[in-house]
């Protein structure tokens, strides 16, 4: 195997969208949950998407965990590597993006990294270094919210700068308009003033073809799903890659029950939850039960058992940002998360054994949680079901034919889940 690109990602939801967005690009792309054992048999393919689960974890561990996967990614031949994170952004200012940054591109050997979250297909643009969320700046948009990794800055210099050693500069809209030559110059320029890495503007879907053209000229980029669209045209364009279609077989059906878990509680997730009420057996779960013991999840599993094999069903323990907050304030940010997530890993793997074979997950941290429990190496990707969403055909010894669908909060629209399971068969 030798890659084109390497790709690693700080959760699995942004994983499997940016695998998503490489394979309509046209790159054969397969997402593995982590650096992949030996003996996983994979594809002969173009890019790797490695999913970690670091977004959200200790800055060091992160570092290590990226570093472990890029040494792997450079090791079956990428040049080049995206450090593939959230398109809003998400990090405190203890990281996880700066300090993975600064090691992958020291490493890399390069002097100034690309930077950019943007990826308009979703509404994500960045103008003079600010991110926007649809019409309105980041720390105005429900991401203010988010029960992790709450965003109270658009700046992104400014963000950035808080988590890097490097200083950060802008290459703004200006001269990406000119071409991925006026950008690499005016790189140049910025690392001429000392400067480690930065964000650069793009608030159209061309501008993403030229930052890709320009950020395939050094070993390192950081960016969403944009970017990666970015850099699939470069090596299609280039030369570098034949375009190629769907891998063989990844949207075969495989029939079996389904069942759908939300631990998101995005605003988007909010509504379709609301929206699946319609179509679907829904529970929601006392999020304090689930901190409290194993009931809450005996109980949620004996109430899907008893209707999954008429239809199937949704299980939530997402809440209003008031009602997360509330619960944070009694048991702590971190672990309620983590106490909330293992639940949602333990309604899973009850599901799987109850016979479901097919299973949608809301939410990036959620997903790991429940893929990690499931030990599922690595996914072939399916039709896309919405913009950064595909079907994914988990591979690999012991992952059982599955198909899932790992839903960034903020993605898809009232009906997701709905049109997960019309392709999901
Ligand atoms: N009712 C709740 N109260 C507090 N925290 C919750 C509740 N339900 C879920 N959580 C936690 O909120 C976090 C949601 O993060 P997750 O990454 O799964 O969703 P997201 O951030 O919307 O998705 P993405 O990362 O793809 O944008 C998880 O840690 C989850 O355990
Ligand atoms: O880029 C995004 O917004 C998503 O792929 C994501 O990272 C969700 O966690």
């Amino acid at each position: 195997m030798t890659l084109k690109l390497g790709c690693i990602a700080d959760d699995y939801t942004g994983a499997s969208d940016l695998a998503n967005t490489l394979t309509r690009a046209g790159l054969r792309t397969v997402q593995t949950i982590g650096v992949p054992a030996a003996d996983l048999a994979l594809p002969e393919v173009d890019a790797v998407v490695v999913s970690l689960k670091s977004r959200s974890i200790e800055a060091s561990l992160a570092v290590a965990r990226s570093r472990e996967a890029d040494t792997w990614l450079r090791g079956r031949g990428a040049r080049h590597v995206l450090f593939k994170i959230c398109s809003t952004f998400d990090s405190t200012d203890d990281g996880n993006i700066g300090p993975v940054m600064d090691a992958l591109a020291g490493d890399a050997g390069d002097g100034i990294v690309l930077v950019t979250p943007a990826f308009p297909e979703t509404r994500r643009t960045v103008y003079q270094g600010n991110l926007f969320v649809g019409a309105v700046p980041l720390n105005e948009s429900p991401l203010k919210d988010h029960p992790l990794n709450p965003m109270h800055d658009a700046n992104l210099v400014r963000v950035l700068a808080r988590q890097s050693q490097r200083k950060i500069g802008l290459v703004d809209l200006a001269t990406v308009v000119h071409g991925p030559e006026a950008i690499g110059h005016r790189l140049a320029e910025l690392a001429g003033q000392g400067i480690g890495a930065a964000i650069v503007d793009a608030v159209f879907d061309a501008d993403l073809t030229a930052i890709g053209a320009a950020a395939l000229n050094n070993r390192v980029s950081v960016g969403a799903s944009g970017i990666g669209l970015g850099l699939a045209r470069a090596l299609v364009e280039g030369g570098h890659v034949q375009s190629h279609g769907l891998a063989h077989h990844a949207d075969a059906p495989v029939g079996g029950l389904a069942a759908c878990l939300a631990g998101s509680c995005s605003q988007a997730t909010l509504q379709q939850i609301a929206h699946a009420e319609t179509i679907m057996p829904v529970l929601h779960l006392d999020a304090a039960g689930l901190i409290a013991g194993p009931d809450e999840t005996r109980r949620a599993l004996a109430w899907a058992r008893e209707r999954i094999g008429k239809g199937p069903v949704l299980i939530a323990s997402s809440a209003t940002p008031d009602q997360v907050s509330a619960l944070q304030a009694r048991h702590g940010r971190d672990a309620a998360g983590h106490a909330i997530e293992q639940a949602m890993a333990d309604l899973a793997e009850g599901l799987i054994g109850a016979g479901v074979r097919r299973l949608i997950v809301a939410g990036g941290e959620t997903s790991g949680a429940v893929v990690d429990r499931l030990k599922i190496p690595g996914f072939l990707v399916g039709p896309e079901i919405a913009a950064g969403v595909p079907v994914l055909r988990a591979i690999g010894a012991g992952a059982g034919d599955m198909l899932l669908a790992l839903k960034s909060g903020n993605f898809g629209g009232p009906q997701f889940f709905a049109d997960a399971l019309g392709l999901m068969r």
